[in-house]
């Protein structure tokens, strides 16, 4: 079968976008692994899959995989690009997008500059909800293997990140400390890990090693988690620009109990056909 198919970016983090709502598509594991080979297939961090909505006061249900065909329930630069299709696409009208996750709910606005807003819901600090394995919530943890001790902070942003504090990120080895973290028994389902370089309270530089994918050129979720642990450390302010290697989110966090938005931009790059 022909299938039909959007390529599209949120500051460089690429993704397959499918419209399930007019198309039934099933993507196997082994499938999704071979869309996703940048030499073999046509190339992505992830696919996102746009399905009809599982509840009347939802528009849509939003599923995501990542490049190992592993599903996740979150992705934020994903997020962005999902509210921009569906619009192009003629799916919806309106420039409020309701969605749900395999974590929850989530509010996607189309501004009027062509940015996009995500409403990310609430940071979730409570290690088993990470899922962490901690004695009690912190805001710094160590994590300890036999050669290194890193010090971070974890939260679930609908999916686990964990972040760590360094002084120069373009100069630091976020493959091989995000493979070592990334594979610590102490996230049961694997995390993302954040390098974040504080510029000002304002202002950071991110790094993130994404499970499932590798080092992005931005992670959505991953900027929103760097922000709340940094806001939860008391080392940034309310409002803080995240400088990503393809391009920058602006990140709003009034703290615990508020709701964490997001904006940024989504690029639609083409539209394809592959054969299943
Ligand atoms: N690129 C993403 C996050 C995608 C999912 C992540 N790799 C996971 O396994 O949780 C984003 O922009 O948030």
């Amino acid at each position: 079968m022909l299938l039909n198919f959007s390529k599209m970016h949120g500051l460089g983090n690429d993704f397959v976008v499918v419209d399930n709502v007019t198309q039934n598509v099933f993507f196997s594991k082994e499938k999704i692994q071979q869309l996703a080979d940048r030499n073999f297939g046509i190339g992505f961090d992830q696919l996102l899959i746009v399905e009809p909505p599982y509840d009347p006061d939802q528009d849509f249900h939003y599923r995501i995989y990542n490049a190992d065909g592993s599903e996740v329930s979150q992705c934020g630069n994903g997020a962005r690009c999902f509210a921009k299709f569906v619009k192009q696409k003629g799916l919806i009208n309106r420039n409020k997008i309701i969605v749900s996750t395999k974590a929850g709910r989530m509010v996607l606005y189309l501004e009027k500059d062509g940015n996009v807003t995500v409403n990310m819901g609430r940071p979730v600090f409570t290690p088993e909800l990470i899922p962490f394995k901690a004695n009690k919530q912190e805001n710094f943890y160590i994590i300890r293997d036999n050669e290194h001790t890193f010090f971070c902070g974890a939260v679930s942003m609908g999916n686990p990140h964990c972040v760590i504090e360094v002084d120069d990120v373009d100069n630091y080895d976020v493959q091989g400390i995000g493979e070592i973290i990334g594979n610590n028994e102490r996230f049961p389902e694997g995390v993302n890990v954040g390098f974040m370089q504080i510029i000002s309270r304002s202002e950071v530089k991110l790094r993130v090693f994404e499970r499932g994918s590798g080092e992005t050129l931005a992670c959505g979720s991953g900027a929103c988690a760097a922000v709340a642990i940094g806001i939860m450390q008391d080392k940034l302010d309310k409002e803080v620009n995240v400088t990503l290697a393809g391009g920058r989110l602006i990140i709003k966090w009034q703290g615990e109990d508020s709701l964490l938005k997001m904006t940024g931009p989504a690029e639609h790059i083409y539209d394809g056909q592959v054969t299943l």
